[in-house]
């Protein structure tokens, strides 16, 4: 009944809380037992006048010392109810943010981030009530009739008999609605976590709703999703008031019935007076632990349906165990690299997509073969959706299961584990990510022991240090997602988190779409400084950016069409040049070189110089 033995084994510290808040419950039990002998006892002595003042200050003596030891007794199982329900938390709520941890960056391919708050907030919540107070009692519940039973053979063999034949139909009613209620639990579990996800996604959209005034729509739209929750959470509470109020007959029937069999057991002469009353006073202590098992049961169903939840999610399938380190000759070469997005894949994840695997969905990637040589600079082009961001992903290990081959140095990319990685690409996007909390604080991510120095110098070449320095300085506060900045501002700001970072390897993904002319000059001025110096791998659509690049691949529809120099690439008349072309009569730059605002001028010339410097 509701044992579940890999959830117990999970949290296997509880067992000795579960056991002590048992034994508690039990030592309450048996004093009780003791005092209502002593108290019957003196009740029917007092009924045939044979009570003297002994006997009345032995039972009050009694009486005091099993209230005492009950008392200690409650106080003691529910600490132990606290410290298991403690022990769940902590235990769970560790082993999904390792799970995550393991499953690394690309973990939203496999499960929605609302679903894992979820089910590691709320979810581990209804489990605290399995651990604390279900199981205890599960086993309370079981000892506590055996116990009386026993007991009160020795004073009345037929009334005990009775009693102890109604309990189990506590659980027979509890099991009756078992698996309806556990089809109806998963029910009420899918829609919760659906209603959590739509309420998300709608409240982190909130201003683009507003904007083109489809609040009131998405507002229908979740009003309906709260309206089956409503009606599942309903169902939910029907079905338990019911269960309950089946349970309660049964406990008060069986009481009532355990007390008609004590009376006429004594009117037969068949047991005392004192034994009859005993049979009365404990008749209800039959019940009351499986009654209050029941209770304990519907609470301990949900956490059930949530344990199936974090299951899956501890179950997903991990990336193997890599070992390769990052290799300090780091020249990438991709040959024939494949990929495909899982069939369901999107950028909020599957739910607990059952296949992980790439195959199957659609191919974005068909075979690419592209060389990125260390300190090079090499650019990546291509009209929107033909896989630039893809490549990126791959490159950074997000991309699970890519086909074909990604060498870096003399290690396949997949060999080599997340962290390495991390610690040696970095990759800037056009929605880098900055904190609620400092300047500092976010900087400090990119190196977490640089000086001040260190961090103005960085600011400075973001030309970030003159406005930070006529504000809050370092110490300026940052809103969530760094709101209080401009576009530009805050890119500059991810550049200067990102160069501190040091890393072998750049990756910048439309670093600069979408912000100011200015803040645009700055950061692929700092892009231009670092090539030579590291791999530079830049991703835009805007050719104007990458004219000075070694080498630029130009990508359609999941293809490479054509790659070289810009000169080489003009002088081929390919999608290159025709790009080239569209874009410079709409940006109306004419054929010269792109000229930076602080009067330095990208070009050819930045290109030469650079492999003149590299080759000397
Ligand atoms: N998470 C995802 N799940 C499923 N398909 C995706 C996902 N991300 C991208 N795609 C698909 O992959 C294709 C290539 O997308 P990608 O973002 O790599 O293009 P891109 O060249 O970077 O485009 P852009 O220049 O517009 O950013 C698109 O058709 C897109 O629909």
């Amino acid at each position: 009944m509701m044992i579940n033995k890999r959830l117990i084994g999970t949290v296997s510290e509880s067992k000795k809380y579960i056991a002590g808040n048992v034994a508690a419950q039990w030592c309450s039990l048996a004093a009780n037992i003791v005092m209502m002998t002593a108290v019957t006892g003196l009740l029917a002595s007092l009924f045939h006048k044979t009570a003297d003042k002994n006997n009345g200050f032995l039972t009050a003596a009694i009486a005091a010392a099993a209230v005492m030891v009950r008392y200690n007794c409650t106080l003691l199982s529910s600490r132990m109810g606290y410290l298991s329900s403690k022990t769940v938390k902590k235990t769970l709520r560790e082993k999904i943010y390792e799970k995550l941890l393991r499953l690394g960056a690309s973990y939203n391919e496999q499960v929605k981030t609302s679903e894992v708050v979820q089910v590691a907030v709320e979810g581990v919540e209804q489990l605290e009530t399995y651990f604390g107070a279900y199981l205890p009692q599960f086993f309370y519940a079981m000892l506590a009739p055996l116990t009386l039973f026993s007991c009160l053979c020795f004073v009345n063999v037929p009334s005990a008999v009775v009693l102890f034949v109604c309990v189990p139909l506590i659980p027979v009613s509890i099991a009756a609605v078992q698996t309806w209620a556990k089809k109806l639990l998963s029910k009420y579990w899918g829609q919760y976590t659906a209603l959590g996800d739509t309420f998300l996604e709608n409240l982190q959209g909130l201003t683009t709703l507003k904007i083109y005034q489809s609040d009131s729509f998405k507002n229908e739209e979740m009003n309906r999703e709260a309206e089956k929750f409503r009606r599942i959470t309903m169902k939910v509470l029907t079905m338990q008031l019911n269960s309950i109020t089946v349970m309660d007959l049964i406990a008060y029937g069986g009481a009532a019935l355990g007390v008609i069999m004590a009376a006429t057991q004594f009117r037969a002469g068949n047991v005392t007076l004192s034994g009859c009353l005993l049979v009365i006073l404990l008749s209800a202590d039959f019940f009351i632990p499986m009654r209050q098992l029941g209770s304990f049961f519907h609470v301990a169903m949900n956490g059930m349906a949530a344990s199936d939840k974090i299951f899956r999610l501890l179950d997903l399938p991990e990336a193997e165990e890599k070992t390769g380190s990052f290799p300090q000759d780091c020249k990438i070469v991709c040959t024939g690299l494949r990929f495909s997005y899982g069939e369901n894949s999107s950028d909020g994840g599957n739910s607990f997509n059952e296949d992980n695997s790439s195959c199957g969905g659609r191919e974005i990637l068909h075979g690419i073969s592209m060389q990125f040589p260390k300190g090079g600079f090499v650019s990546i082009v291509g009209e929107s959706g033909c896989g630039k961001s893809t490549m990126a992903a791959v490159l950074m290990g997000r991309g699970r299961g890519y086909g074909g081959s990604v060498k870096i140095g003399d290690k396949e990319l997949s060999d080599i584990r997340e962290t390495e990685l991390m610690k040696n690409i970095t990759y800037v996007s056009n929605q880098s990510y900055l904190f609620k909390g400092t300047v500092k604080e976010n900087l400090l991510m990119g190196k977490p022991d640089a000086s001040d120095q260190e961090l103005w110098e960085i600011l400075n070449r973001v030309n970030l240090a003159g406005f930070l320095k006529s504000g809050g300085g370092l110490g300026t506060l940052l809103t969530e997602k760094a709101s209080n900045l401009s576009g530009g501002q805050r890119q500059r700001l991810a550049l200067a988190r990102a160069l501190l970072h040091d890393s072998p390897v750049y990756i910048f993904d439309e670093a600069t779409s979408n912000i100011d002319v200015e803040s645009e000059n700055d950061i692929m001025r700092e892009i231009h400084a670092l090539a030579g110096q590291k791999t530079v791998i830049l991703i835009s659509h805007r050719l104007a950016s990458v004219t000075v690049s070694d080498n630029i691949y130009v990508m359609d529809k999941g293809n490479v069409a054509e790659s070289g120099s810009h000169e080489e690439l003009l002088a081929g008349g390919g999608v290159y040049a025709k790009l080239w072309d569209t874009q410079q009569s709409l940006e109306n730059y004419g054929n010269s070189p792109r000229v930076y605002l602080d009067g330095h001028s990208a070009g050819v010339e930045d290109r030469d110089r650079r492999k003149d410097g590299a080759a000397g």
